[in-house]
């Protein structure tokens, strides 16, 4: 049985974690393969230290911090997990640093370069009216400074752009368009594009929450 290495993509407030959740809990259902949901930054104390320190650290050095916390998410953590037969879902990889580090200051050329040898994902990107992303941002209590830095719109227009370069590496990639849909009507879209040959019999369903 194959191993799905799914990364949940999309700009700050479109849902990301709200479906990559959902999302890992409906793969369970379907077993008979584990689950393990994770996150980028990593959820390690240097994943950890790089979301407190977005105010300090900037362009260059950010992406190259962010880079090698992904280098050690995939050696320590996403591979181990794969190889058990899990399937892994992350809240956020590669083309966030090809949208957010571009937000910061880079070119896609250069933020590849630090991220060319990590393992392929099946991509999902998220879009939404950028309205209802605005808004959803503008009902928190506070934005981190890339939050603040970039718009729905920027951050739309360059996924599209990470999306085209992903797939001239031949990376596998599915949007998906949230606009209107439930949580759970979107993991219905999502499971629907995943490969067919998923078991759809369920068996001791596990899930694998991060260490
Ligand atoms: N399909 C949906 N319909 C309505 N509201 C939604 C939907 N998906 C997510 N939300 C809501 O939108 C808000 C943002 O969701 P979430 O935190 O999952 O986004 P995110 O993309 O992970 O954000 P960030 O980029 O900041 O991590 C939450 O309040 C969530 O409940
Ligand atoms: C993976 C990744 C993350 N970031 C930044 C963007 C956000 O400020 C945080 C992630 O927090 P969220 O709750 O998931 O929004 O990290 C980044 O700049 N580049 C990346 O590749």
């Amino acid at each position: 049985m194959i191993s799905l290495f799914i990364a949940i993509e999309g700009p700050n407030g479109v849902g990301k974690s709200t479906i990559a959740r959902l999302l890992a809990n409906r793969l369970a259902d379907l077993g008979p393969a584990g689950v393990h949901l994770t996150a980028e930054p990593s959820r390690t104390p240097l994943g950890q230290l790089l979301r407190r320190q977005e105010d300090f650290l900037h362009g260059k050095a950010l992406a190259l911090a962010l880079a090698a916390d992904r280098a050690a998410h995939i050696e320590n953590e996403i591979i181990p997990r794969l190889d058990d037969g899990f399937h892994v879902v992350t809240d956020r990889y590669v083309a966030s640093s090809l949208v957010l580090q571009r937000v910061d200051g880079l070119d896609l050329a250069e933020i590849w370069s630090y991220n060319r040898y990590v393992l392929p994902a099946t991509v999902i990107y998220l879009e939404d009216d950028p309205d209802v992303i605005r808004a959803r941002l503008e009902a928190r209590p506070h934005l981190t400074r890339l939050e603040r830095a970039g718009t729905p719109e920027q951050e739309l227009a360059h996924y599209r752009d990470a999306a085209r370069h992903l797939h001239r590496q031949e990376w596998r990639q599915h949007t998906v368009a949230c606009n209107g849909l439930t949580p759970d009507h979107i993991v219905t879209t999502i499971l629907s594009l995943l490969p067919a040959d998923l078991p759809l019999t369920s068996e001791a369903p596990q899930t694998c929450c991060p260490s």
